[in-house]
């Protein structure tokens, strides 16, 4: 099996405090993979040793078979998408068409060959009717799916979203929660996705949740074997998805009848 990341022994430190500590991971090519953890738990240092904005003390980090090193970050990079967390930190362009094309500037792709690629990649994120609409001027759902676009446009093996829903409003995440689920149905085994949230219902969508915590992995499974271990979760400062904290909790209640505005005050103590 392909691995899309290899990540081999790593051990990183903040001003000489140790985050990780030989950590191992390996994401095979296509996985969809949900990186969980609460707020301080290292995902995000973890993502950014991977693209080489960290360099790790010691251990390797491989994507598709190439070893990240000095000389290889740069082509390392090309094959990996991120999508950050604040919409508005991410754009350059005037127009939602101009902040695509940005990146494929930069790439150097002919101007003759910009137009499709544009259009392709809005009409992926369901986004090309907007294609001359001004950023600021787009939801925040939006914005985040042209992020994705941007991206897209690149062509990258692997796009890696840093708590990308996190400042949106439910029907705004939920929109870009839609879209990966079909990229990842496009695309299938050429797309390699790292969601890393602190949103258990986010991580059910995924094939694959790791939960990591001060560093070390936790659990690494199927979202059901995960979502099975609810003290762990517990332990570690995290919820189960809402609707299996609500099964758990009516598995063992409620044990007398309740109306419904007393089950309405039952369901609104859970996860207290
Ligand atoms: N530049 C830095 N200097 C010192 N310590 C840092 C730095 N960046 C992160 N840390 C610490 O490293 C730990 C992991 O941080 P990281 O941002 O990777 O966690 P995270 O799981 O992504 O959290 P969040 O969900 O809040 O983004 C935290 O204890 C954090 O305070």
């Amino acid at each position: 099996m392909v691995k899309a990341i290899k990540i081999d022994n790593l051990k990183y430190s903040y001003d000489e405090r140790p985050l990780f500590n030989d950590f191992n991971l390996e994401i095979d090519a296509g996985q969809w993979v949900a990186l969980v953890g609460h707020n301080g738990s290292g995902k995000s240092t973890l993502a950014k040793l991977i693209l080489g904005l960290l360099v790790a003390e010691q251990g390797d980090i491989d994507v598709f078979d190439e070893r990240l090193t000095v000389e290889t970050v740069h082509h390392v990079r090309s094959k990996i998408g991120m999508v950050f967390q604040n919409p508005d930190n991410q754009f350059v362009g005037a127009t939602v068409a101009d902040d695509v094309a940005f990146g494929l500037e930069n790439i150097q792709v002919e101007s003759s060959e910009m137009p499709q690629k544009i259009d392709n990649a809005l009409t992926i994120v369901g986004m090309q009717e907007f294609k001359n609409r001004e950023p600021h001027t787009l939801s925040g759902g939006q914005k985040q799916r042209v992020a994705l676009a941007s991206v897209l446009a690149l062509q990258p093996k692997i796009i890696i979203l840093d708590e990308a829903t996190a400042m949106l409003d439910p029907d705004g995440r939920a929109t870009v929660m839609e879209t990966l689920q079909k990229l990842k149905k496009q695309f299938g085994k050429e797309l390699t996705l790292v969601t890393i949230t602190h949103d258990m219902d986010e991580a059910t969508l995924a094939n694959r949740v790791v939960v990591i915590n001060d560093g070390q992995k936790i659990l690494d499974g199927t979202p059901a074997e995960v979502f099975s271990q609810r003290k762990t979760l517990h332990e570690n400062g995290l919820e189960l998805p809402f609707a299996n904290e609500l099964a758990f909790h009516l598995n063992e209640k409620p044990d007398k009848y309740m109306d419904e505005r007393e089950l309405i005050q039952w369901l609104s103590t859970l996860n207290k």
